[in-house]
């Protein structure tokens, strides 16, 4: 594995359930994220996928062990980490531009640089045609691309995506995987990609990282030496779809 970026060190995040008893979303979870990786964390609903993304965006602090980035704790939100979510998250009231400047402007860059850099981002995503357009008048597909841009103006070092496709249609889904592959693979971007959805992690991840519930932990690793682009329709796809559904189903069972 490449250097270490990011790393989860016996994380545990206990929270108060509404009779006040502790629940365990996740327990003594380590993971280290290399530089320009491409993780995918994969497991069934509750397992704790957004409470560790939120840990590691600096959301929140674990209740036991520790997180740090580049070798220094993690205590907060930083621009090193860019977040994206499954909701658009976009100002209505601000065209695609003036919602990608948004972190610059919160961050007093000048006008003039906020554009370039903006303009820069969308391009990047191919949306830079639709600077000027308000999310009312831009496709599902389009908004997520332009959350993606968002994230991606103040140069993160790694792009936290939370189910960033899954409110859009399927085949839109495809194109938004493709593009974000080749994004990537056009940086030096490392990428946590949380999912529902085997084949998103067969088709996008280095590295599967399985996980379980009740207490959220991690059930599997899979490291994924397949080339890109991977073909859906080849076996070797088949037999891949099939490693990390075979560990999912394992870990639902004794789980439960
Ligand atoms: N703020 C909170 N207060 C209390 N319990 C919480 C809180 N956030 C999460 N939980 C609990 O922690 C566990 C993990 O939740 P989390 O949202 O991280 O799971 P997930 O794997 O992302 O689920 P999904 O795939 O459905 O989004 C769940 O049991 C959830 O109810």
């Amino acid at each position: 594995m490449s250097d270490a970026l990011i790393e989860v060190a016996s994380v545990s995040q206990v929270f108060a359930t509404r009779d006040g008893s502790p629940t365990f979303a996740l327990r003594d979870v380590s993971l280290t994220i290399g530089k320009g990786e491409f993780v995918c964390l994969i497991g069934p609903s509750g397992c704790g996928k957004t409470t560790l993304m939120h840990l590691i965006a600096g959301f929140m602090t674990p209740t036991r062990g520790r997180i740090s980035f580049s070798g220094t704790p993690v205590t907060g939100p930083s621009p090193d980490r860019g977040v994206v979510f499954q909701e658009y998250a976009l100002f209505a009231w601000m065209t695609a531009q003036q919602n990608v400047e948004f972190g610059l402007r919160m961050r007093g860059f000048p006008s003039r640089i906020r554009a370039a850099r903006a303009l820069e981002a969308l391009e990047r995503v191919g949306l830079a045609h639709a600077a000027n357009k308000y999310p009312h008048e831009l496709s599902g597909g389009m908004r997520q691309r332009v959350a993606v841009a968002r994230a991606l103006v103040v140069k993160p070092a790694v792009l936290l995506m939370d189910e960033p496709f899954a409110a859009v249609d399927a085949i839109t889904r495809q194109a938004l995987q493709e593009d974000l592959l080749r994004l990537w693979r056009n940086s030096e971007l490392s990428v946590i990609f949380v999912t529902h959805n085997i084949d998103e992690a067969a088709f996008l991840a280095q590295r599967v990282v399985v996980m379980s519930p009740h207490p959220g932990a991690i059930r599997a690793d899979i490291a994924i030496d397949a080339s890109y682009p991977r073909d859906r329709s080849s076996a070797a796809f088949g037999e891949l779809y099939s490693r990390i559904s075979t560990s999912l189903s394992v870990g639902t069972r004794s789980a439960a």
